[in-house]
């Protein structure tokens, strides 16, 4: 699924409204329609509901959700905040279609504040996708009221002083919603993790915005379905034999770290390897060959650090390395070596990351087209250096992979998937169940199998991620977010790839 701009949604509602022939006010109530839906379902009839109008066209989706929820029974409150001389003209239609009990209080100064407590219920529609500088002055006090009061916030369509996809000035106040409703697409500022308090939980209402202007439309933002990886998935061939689906290798796993190679190695027999050697230092022998049977076993000449590259390196599909491994000098020179020699497709996470980061010369011989990184944000750091914000991060993103022509998923709550062509995919699943040790060596394993099978490296990176965080949300139903352990993650890898094999609704 595609992300638009704020100006796009402006310019899909623009020709959705031409290409049906409807008007900006058929749009509007259509919209309004959804939110009220979704409200409906969500909060009772008997609550009090405090709805805060601004000026624009977000402001006018108040006024008919107002209208909606009094049909049905809710007790409304209407403000309009802000100068009453300059409103949208959806706005003014639909005030006058205000039912005449439905008295709105105009707030223009702070003596005009109303006085929410815990327990009111609000909805904010001061500003939506047109906000178009920080809120200050009266806007700038309903805000913080608002969030003070601790009341339930449902922003509609946009917290509003959030703006839809460039970083808000620090000056302006900022809506903290607890529930954001938004119209037809997510939006880009909804998927930082610096904008958890503003957002609160999203949802998404459809309001047949056209699908052909948004199929058309020029985007390198998307955010990853089901339905985008469903069609990625291939299915098993019945003559099929373990030799077509890639001889998978992994360079994980240090003294005192073994444990991440055997995370990694489960996982990626769970993601349909064909065949898995892992390399380990000598200390680790007996772990890998005792905790993973199906996995063949190599041992480094060093007891504790990877020190060289199997001899017979030219054997695998895909390389995976990092995980565990530790940043030795010897296992610099190996990590180096495996750099500057090898033409199969690498995988490369943890303190291969770190090595790879502390070295010019390393980045310099990285294969073009032929890597995948997987760094958690302080690894990304380390590679590409400090960043100043979640827009910030996602620039360097772009820029890191258009310039080393490598994919990077840079893992997270909604991890973004970036390519060499400057396009970034943010995934949509997964739960924080998965913050805890050793869920990146589980991805690491899921994404190295995923190349091994042939997948192009773009589709191995949305699928390893969709798959991996799916089946933390399959874990939650057994064993809740607190308890979830990376090989709880493992052992739901099955139920995930069952649920993705399944022909779609
Ligand atoms: N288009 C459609 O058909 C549909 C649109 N939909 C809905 O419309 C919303 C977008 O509406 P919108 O474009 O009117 O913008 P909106 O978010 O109300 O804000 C603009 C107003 O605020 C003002 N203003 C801006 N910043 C300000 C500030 N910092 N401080 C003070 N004032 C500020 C600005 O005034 P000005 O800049 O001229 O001073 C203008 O008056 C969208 O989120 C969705 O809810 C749906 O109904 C579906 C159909
Ligand atoms: N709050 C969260 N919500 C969803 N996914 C998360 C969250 N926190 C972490 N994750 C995921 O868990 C994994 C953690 O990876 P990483 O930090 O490398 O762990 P480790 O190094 O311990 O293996 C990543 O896939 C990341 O996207
Ligand atoms: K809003």
């Amino acid at each position: 699924m595609k992300l638009l701009s704020a100006e796009q949604t402006r310019a899909a509602d623009a020709y959705t409204i031409q290409g049906e022939g409807i008007s900006s006010t058929d749009l509007m109530e259509r919209a309004a329609r959804a939110f009220a839906g979704w409200f409906e379902n969500k909060f009772q009839p008997s609550e009090q509901v405090h709805i805060f109008c601004g000026p624009g066209n977000n402001g006018g989706d108040g006024l008919v959700v107002a209208r909606l929820l009094h049909e049905r029974t809710y007790g409304v409150q209407v403000y309009l905040v802000g100068e009453q001389d300059k409103t949208s003209q959806d706005f003014s239609i639909n005030l006058k279609r205000l039912p005449e009990a439905l008295q709105p209080k105009h707030i223009a100064k702070s003596a005009d504040l109303p006085a929410l407590v815990k327990s009111s219920c609000v909805i904010d529609a001061l500003f939506g996708t047109g906000l178009n500088r920080p809120v200050t002055g009266i806007f700038a006090q309903v805000i913080n009221m608002m969030n003070e009061s601790g009341a339930t916030i449902t922003s509609l369509d946009m917290p509003s002083g959030l703006y839809t996809d460039s970083q808000t000035p620090e000056e302006g106040a900022i809506v903290q919603a607890n529930h954001t409703v938004s119209f037809e697409l997510p939006k880009l500022a909804f998927l930082l993790p610096q904008h958890e308090q503003f957002v609160g939980d999203w949802h998404v209402v459809p309001i047949g915005l056209s699908q052909q202007f948004i199929s058309e439309v020029a985007s390198d933002l998307y955010f990853t379905t089901q339905q985008d990886v469903h069609q990625l998935i291939r299915p098993r061939k019945k003559f099929s034999h373990k030799g077509l689906y890639g001889h998978a290798l992994l360079l994980c796993g240090g003294y005192g770290k073994i444990g991440a190679a055997v995370l990694a190695a489960r996982a990626c027999l769970r993601s349909g390897a064909g065949l898995l050697t892992v390399q380990v230092p000598q200390a680790g022998y007996t772990v890998l060959q005792t905790a993973v049977p199906e996995a063949m076993t190599l041992t480094d000449k060093h007891r504790k650090h990877l020190s060289a590259l199997p001899s017979n390196i030219d054997t695998f599909d895909v390389i995976g390395v990092g995980p565990g491994l530790g940043t030795e000098r010897v296992t610099k020179t190996a990590v180096g070596q495996l750099l500057a020699t090898v033409s199969q497709p690498l995988v490369i996470d943890a303190d291969a990351i770190n090595i790879v980061a502390s070295s010019d010369k390393l980045k310099a011989q990285l294969p073009k087209g032929k890597v995948i990184f997987t760094p958690h944000p302080k690894e990304f750091e380390r590679l590409v250096g400090k960043v100043k914000n979640d827009y910030d991060r996602l620039q360097h993103l772009r820029e890191f992979c258009t310039e080393y022509q490598c994919y990077v998923t840079l893992k997270g709550s909604h991890t973004a998937i970036g390519t060499p062509e400057g396009k970034v995919y943010f995934n949509s699943t997964g739960n924080s169940g998965l913050a805890t040790g050793g869920t990146g060596d589980v991805l690491t394993g899921v994404i190295t199998a995923l190349v091994g099978q042939q997948y192009s490296l773009e589709e191995a990176c949305l699928l390893g991620v969709y798959i991996h965080g799916l089946a933390a949300d399959l874990a939650l139903s057994t064993v809740g977010s607190i308890a979830m352990t990376a090989s709880d993650v493992i052992d739901h890898l099955p139920k995930a790839f069952m649920h993705l094999n399944q022909p779609m609704p």
